[in-house]
């Protein structure tokens, strides 16, 4: 409305202007007579109203935040009315995801038969899990198989400080999919408008949640609107959102299990000239824990190695190469670390192959001095299957290694430095989740909630300690045990900067370790 009024200004404008230069030519003067001063009141004139647009313009928009996104990620769709080409062929694994989804697919393609039986067609569906899953690529092929509108947004967009911008947002975006129906709006990041609401129900962010309820709650049974949500946290979620009606299926989207990795590899090398000497079930073992988004970065990166090296395809050294790019992050071209810190990185990561090696934790496929994004070096460590659950020695021995890096700058040098810090933050998360979520403390068998863990902090931090502590002793005692190994394999690293999981396994044969003494 208010771009209409300042449109109509900019014409009377316009118009007044041009009647002032008219009138000077009308009355016998030539353009060239026009006074300076008529020309400085037409200038300002125009001028001011310019102003005012581009101001009006650089407010918050009321236009709703699925047009912006949309734009951003129309690679997937067609040009015609938003609707995606992505089908359910281009989602890999899942399996059981999709099952569930045919019966909503049935709703959309065939509502007049859900009508006629007097069934209520599931408004909301919630996708939760961790990032990177698939969970839009989903959303959008529940979009193309019933080829009906896609509208995308993310909640954080409609997160506004100023009152009623983000809920005028939501009526916007709900408009548009009631016209174009049969849609799918798919609100990515729900939680950061639909999380728990304050006993002060009236800021901003409320009033949103509550449009989104209202509009949920409001369409006519001809139309056909699914709304499907994304959250990597339910259980921050306000119950209204939750309630029958609303968002009543929720469905979890996890990381893909080997074979799933092995399909979403297939979906992203189809179009790839691969050598033959990759194995893509070996590839998809090699990749335990990585999520969907992550392998399809990895074959993308491959294909931009292959070409950087001027290769005629991708091979398995690609693969590698991009694997530990994903993981360890950028190669830094001609570092400049000190010989001195070379040579304590290379004793710690020894410390965390050696005691990787002896506790038989993960496979190790590489270790290297060659920095990396942030990292002076890093062990590339695999499980060598899938695993659900981990035992409580598992977990110790994870903790082990983490802090196996440190025990060895320790046992070498005699002090310590801050390259743990990474170590150490991973190794407290499992030790917290060990007390609070798994029952393995002296605590007992109990959960505790994070909104609680403020008044048994005492408590809890004294498990943690002890977990830590006595993981570090171990850690300590078996670099000490193995300390002329730990030394053959810095060496190593001194030498040749990287070494491979087979030439780790080499090491231990040929050097025959004392390490049956210290497990
Ligand atoms: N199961 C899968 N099959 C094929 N490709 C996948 C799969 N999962 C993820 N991908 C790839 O990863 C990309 C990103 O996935 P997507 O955006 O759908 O994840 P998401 O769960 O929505 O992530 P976030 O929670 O971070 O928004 C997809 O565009 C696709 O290329
Ligand atoms: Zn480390």
């Amino acid at each position: 409305m208010k771009k209409k009024i300042t449109f109509l200004i900019m014409i009377v404008c316009f118009a007044f202007s041009s009647f002032l230069v008219y009138d000077k030519c009308f009355s016998g003067m030539s353009l060239n007579n026009v006074s300076s001063g008529d020309r400085l009141f037409v200038w300002t004139i125009t001028l001011i109203v310019l102003i005012y647009y581009l101001r009006l313009d650089s407010k918050p928009s009321l236009v709703p935040a699925s047009f912006s996104s949309e734009k951003k990620k129309t690679d997937d769709m067609s040009s015609e009315n938003n609707k995606p080409s992505v089908s359910f062929k281009d989602v890999a694994g899942l399996d059981e995801v999709k099952e569930e989804l045919k019966e909503i697919i049935d709703f959309i393609n065939n509502s007049e038969k859900y009508n006629k039986m007097g069934a209520k067609i599931p408004r909301g569906v919630l996708f939760y899990g961790p990032p990177g899953t698939g969970k839009t690529l989903l959303a959008k092929a529940v979009a193309g198989e019933t080829n009906s509108t896609f509208l995308y947004a993310s909640g954080s967009e409609f997160v506004e400080k100023y009152v009623g911008v983000g809920a005028k947002r939501v009526r916007t975006l709900f408009e548009k999919a009631k016209k174009d129906a049969p849609s799918i709006v798919f609100i990515d990041e729900i939680d950061a408008i639909g999380s728990k609401r304050n006993s002060d129900s009236n800021n901003e962010k409320d009033q949103t949640l509550n449009q989104l309820l209202v509009e949920m709650d409001g369409f006519y049974r001809s139309q056909t609107v699914i709304v499907i949500g994304a959250t990597n946290r339910l259980d921050l979620l306000d119950e209204a959102l939750l309630r029958p009606g609303r968002f009543d299926r929720h469905i979890y989207v996890g990381n893909p299990n080997v074979k799933a990795r092995k399909e979403i590899f297939g979906v992203h090398t189809k179009d790839k000239p691969l050598d033959a000497s990759i194995d893509i079930e070996d590839l998809a073992r090699k990749t335990h824990g990585f999520s969907g988004a992550q392998l399809a970065n990895i074959a993308n990166e491959a294909a931009i190695i292959a070409v950087r090296n001027k290769k005629k395809v991708i091979d398995i050294n690609d693969f590698n190469s991009a694997i530990e790019r994903v993981v360890a992050g950028l190669e830094v071209k001609n570092p400049s670390v000190l010989e001195k810190e070379r040579v304590i990185v290379a004793s710690h990561e020894a410390g965390h192959a050696l005691v990787g090696k002896i506790l038989n934790v993960d496979m190790i496929q590489k270790v290297s001095i060659v920095p990396r994004g942030q990292a002076l070096g890093y062990v590339l460590r695999v499980p060598d299957e899938d695993r659900y659950l981990l035992t409580k020695d598992e977990l110790y021995s994870k903790i082990k290694v983490l802090l196996a890096g440190r025990a060895a700058e320790y046992v070498v040098f005699g002090e310590i430095t801050t390259g743990a810090k990474d170590d150490l933050t991973k190794a407290t998360e499992i030790a917290q989740e060990m007390v609070c979520s798994y029952g393995m403390s002296s605590l007992g068998n109990i959960s505790i909630k994070e909104q609680y863990m403020q008044y048994a902090f005492a408590k809890i931090d004294r498990e943690v300690k002890k977990i830590l502590n006595s993981c570090y002793d171990e850690a300590l005692k078996i670099v000490q045990d193995n300390k002329s190994m730990l030394t053959i394999i810095s060496q190593y690293l001194l030498d040749n900067e990287n070494m491979t999981g087979d030439e780790l396994d080499y090491i231990f044969e040929q050097n025959n370790p004392s390490h049956v003494l210290a497990t």
